[in-house]
């Protein structure tokens, strides 16, 4: 079994799991059930520098990133630095990451939050919402057509954004949808981890033009980013280039001013 399908049988053993202890009313309850959501399609269309911050403390292909910063600090920082919106991973096993995670994030900043998390299941949507997310990840390597449809159009009702991620011409071809806001390609494989901007620049014609384009991972330097632009990319998903730093704040303040 590659990682991806064990982080995903995992996932759907978890969110049953907190189905059974935390009822949908619980989630609808929550004071930032109804909160405004900021949209990040709309931060990433207006902006010139398109970089979407990432809070990541360990991953699969990297194991210990960075464990000892403030995830609030951290927000704080790249909020100040001018980023367009952060993603903060909320899954535990594999990032360790948590909803908590989102919701001091979300007591912190104003500027729009993805949840990056594996979602398979409706009730995770409730979760972001009720935490404080603007933006919902779906990752088309791990959905049917009419799971991405469905989940989408749930996101939408509940006015948060979409990313829609793909790796290849067949996950794009079979997501492309009007309840997507943002199409976003991942340059790593998440089966092997192998990683190239390649993959964007290969994608980015099928693209229609009417999705926000966003390169995700593996991205470390000024020049990529001036090239991805060339492709149509306005965004740019950052994770470990930040993270692996002492200050991952002034990581991203550095390269955004570059970017300037
Ligand atoms: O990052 C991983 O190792 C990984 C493994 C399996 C599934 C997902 C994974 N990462 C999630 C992401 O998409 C990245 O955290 C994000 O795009 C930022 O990437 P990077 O800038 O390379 O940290």
């Amino acid at each position: 079994m590659n990682i991806l399908d064990k982080i995903i049988a995992d996932k759907y053993k978890e969110v049953a799991l907190k189905k059974s202890l935390i009822p949908i009313k619980q989630l609808e309850n929550s004071v930032l059930f109804d909160r405004k959501t900021n949209s990040l399609a709309k931060a990433l269309q207006d902006s010139d520098t398109g970089i979407i911050a990432e809070h990541k403390r360990r991953s699969p292909s990297k194991s210990v990133i960075n464990q000892s910063v403030s995830v609030q600090n951290v927000a704080l920082e790249y909020e100040a630095a001018g980023a367009c919106g952060m993603s903060v991973l909320t899954d535990g096993k594999y990032f360790g990451g948590s909803l908590d995670d989102l919701l001091l994030v979300r007591a912190s900043v104003q500027f729009p939050l993805l949840r990056k998390e594996f979602i398979i299941d409706e009730y995770q949507l409730l979760e972001a919402k009720a935490h404080g997310a603007d933006v919902i990840l779906l990752i088309a390597a791990v959905l049917t057509k009419d799971k991405i449809k469905t989940l989408s159009e749930l996101a939408k009702s509940l006015s948060l954004d979409v990313l829609l991620e793909v790796h290849n011409q067949e996950e794009l071809e079979k997501s492309i949808m009007p309840s997507l806001d943002v199409l976003g390609v991942n340059n790593r494989n998440l089966k092997t981890f192998e990683v190239s901007t390649d993959i964007s620049k290969n994608l980015s014609t099928q693209i229609p033009n009417d999705f926000v384009k966003v390169s995700e991972s593996g991205i470390s330097s000024i020049e990529a980013i001036k090239d991805l632009k060339s492709y149509g990319y306005k965004g740019f998903l950052i994770g470990e280039n930040f993270m692996k730093t002492e200050n991952p704040g002034a990581s991203a303040k550095e390269f955004i001013n570059q970017l300037k």
